[in-house]
């Protein structure tokens, strides 16, 4: 379904389901420089979304991930794909830095589900990632999707808990599409786990997984 318009498409694992693809949604701010400009990469950069993907991707396979000095700001997409559960997901990490967030908006409509980042850390920046979340979640492609919010680097003494977050964020109108705050770590792993067991689990029951499926079976056949 995806391979026109995406270079990832959904490749068929003996044994595995498809179950598609997500979106990260991270949030990262450049403290008001231009968001394209590298020389952000000295820890300006705020949310954590490659590291937690490299973690992940080592927790489901044996390969060892990037070492987190080995990570930069994402500027175009990064694509992780993982097994779990026999089911087969691919994440679509795309760029936090404002200047890059236009582009989130293309991937909402064959996105599964959506996971967004927050720095647990970073108080100051919850406003920005509210504000933000908020407009993800009116786009009417991404209806339904369900939604999992992480409370990142809690490795950190003074992040504060997926409930503070929740709180902090107080999001309105989520009551139609599953959503959930976990605590996460993308240093240690802390959380990483559960958190991919709720993805896989909400999206098998979910009606958006269904409709997407059967539209990807319906441009099969009319191709
Ligand atoms: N302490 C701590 N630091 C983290 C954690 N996750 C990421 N970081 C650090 O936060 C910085 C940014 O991490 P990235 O993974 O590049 O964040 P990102 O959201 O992908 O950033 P963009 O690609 O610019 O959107 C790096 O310095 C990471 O080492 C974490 O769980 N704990
Ligand atoms: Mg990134």
């Amino acid at each position: 379904m995806l391979s026109k318009r995406f270079p990832v498409g959904a490749e068929d694992v003996e044994g595995t389901k498809e179950i598609g693809f997500l979106g990260f949604m991270p949030i990262s701010i450049s403290k008001g420089l231009e968001p394209v400009v590298w020389s952000t990469l000295d820890g300006a950069i705020v949310s954590k979304v490659d590291t937690l993907l490299e973690k992940i991707k080592s927790q489901y396979s044996n390969l060892e991930g990037l070492p987190p000095d080995r990570i930069v700001p994402t500027v175009g997409l990064n694509i992780g794909r993982v097994e779990a559960s026999n089911t087969k997901l691919v994440f679509w990490d795309l760029g936090g830095q404002p200047g890059l967030r236009s582009i989130w908006e293309k991937y909402y409509e064959e996105a599964h589900a959506v996971i967004y980042v927050v720095d647990a850390a970073s108080p100051s920046r919850f406003e920005d990632s509210k504000s933000a979340l908020e407009k993800v979640l009116r786009h009417e492609d991404l209806q339904g999707a369900p939604l999992l919010i992480l409370a990142n680097k809690q490795d950190l003494a003074d992040a504060v808990s997926a409930e503070e977050v929740a709180r902090y964020l107080d999001l309105k109108k989520l009551d139609e599409r599953a959503y959930t705050f976990l605590a996460v770590s993308s240093y240690d792993g802390l959380g990483i786990k559960e958190s991919v067991n709720w993805l896989v689990d909400v999206m098998e029951r979910s009606k958006r997984t269904e409709m997407l499926q059967l539209r990807a079976g319906a441009n099969l056949i009319s191709n």
